[in-house]
């Protein structure tokens, strides 16, 4: 088996550039003394094969695709049982890796990058590092200030428990078959916030109401919830989601937590995966 057919509906792009590819895996920096590094959607292991060749990483990889498993047992034997062939969104990575902390890396599948990023989050005390190649807009988004058009809910999330760089850019014409747009390769470092100083779960649900309704005004965005009498005068209520900070959205979550003294604790556990705008 020489080569694996790319499929479109798994996002299959295979990175043609070894120089790339040494820069992407060179970009990983495992802090806090992390071994454990895993590979999502190796493909035919552009990226895999410099993995292998450093010895202070412990690689496994986990890919749907059963033809690349095939491809990369043959041609990567040293992977021996750390090849996981299954879906990384299904994936208990606690269960996996029991109390092993992780870095994350792959030229993801750009049509579920999204979904990647909220399984990080749900990880998050897990997964210290994510150096990921994605569409460059959605790169854009993820390390995006306040105040711009294209920050959104994943900015908010990511940027509350991860430091976000831009790296570089990659042109479609490094792939085989080539995508329609430009990629980037990003890097997540885990900061030092083991918890928001407020009610996380809250958290997660303000910043996802507020950008479901993004063009309104917070009071009006955040009314469900039940805000505190204040919120008709106070001027943080007049903005909107895309110009709050982390340290605003959970100022805004305390207050409202407060106003509603223990209302999310009966609030079930929110599916990240329904966090996508
Ligand atoms: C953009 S390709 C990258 C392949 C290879 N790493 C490269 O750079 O050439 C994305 C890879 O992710 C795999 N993939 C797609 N969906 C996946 C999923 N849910 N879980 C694990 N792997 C997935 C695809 O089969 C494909 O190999």
């Amino acid at each position: 088996m020489n080569t694996v057919r790319p499929k479109k509906h798994l996002g299959q792009h295979f990175l043609a550039d070894p120089n790339i590819a040494r820069n992407i895996v060179g970009a990983l920096q495992l802090p806090d003394g992390v071994g454990q590094v895993l590979e999502i959607g190796p493909g035919m292991g552009v990226l895999t094969q410099y993995l292998l060749q450093n010895p202070a990483y412990q690689t496994s990889v986990v890919e749907i695709d059963t033809e690349s498993v095939a491809y990369l047992k043959v041609h990567y034997p040293a992977l021996e049982n750390r090849i996981y062939a299954t879906d990384f969104l299904r994936q208990d990575l606690s269960t996996m890796f029991p109390d092993q902390k992780l870095a994350i890396i792959g030229n993801f599948p750009y049509n579920i990058s999204s979904q990647i990023f909220f399984q990080v989050l749900a990880n998050r005390q897990q997964v210290r590092e994510v150096v990921g190649m994605i569409q460059k807009e959605v790169a854009q988004r993820l390390a995006e200030p306040p105040g711009s058009k294209t920050y959104g809910i994943l900015s908010v999330l990511l940027q509350a428990y991860y430091k976000i760089d831009y790296l570089f850019t990659v042109p479609p014409h490094v792939f085989v078959p080539p995508p329609k747009v430009e990629s980037a390769v990003v890097r997540l470092t885990r900061n030092e916030t083991e918890k928001l100083d407020c009610d996380e779960k809250l958290f997660f649900r303000v910043v996802k109401q507020a950008f479901q309704t993004r063009r309104k005004t917070l009071r009006n965005a955040l009314k469900p919830f039940g805000l505190p009498p204040e919120a008709t005068a106070d001027a943080i209520f007049e903005k909107r989601a895309e110009q709050l900070g982390v340290a605003e959205f959970v100022g805004l979550t305390q207050r409202i937590g407060q106003h509603n003294a223990g209302a999310s604790a009966a609030l079930p556990d929110l599916d990240l995966n329904d966090l996508a705008e």
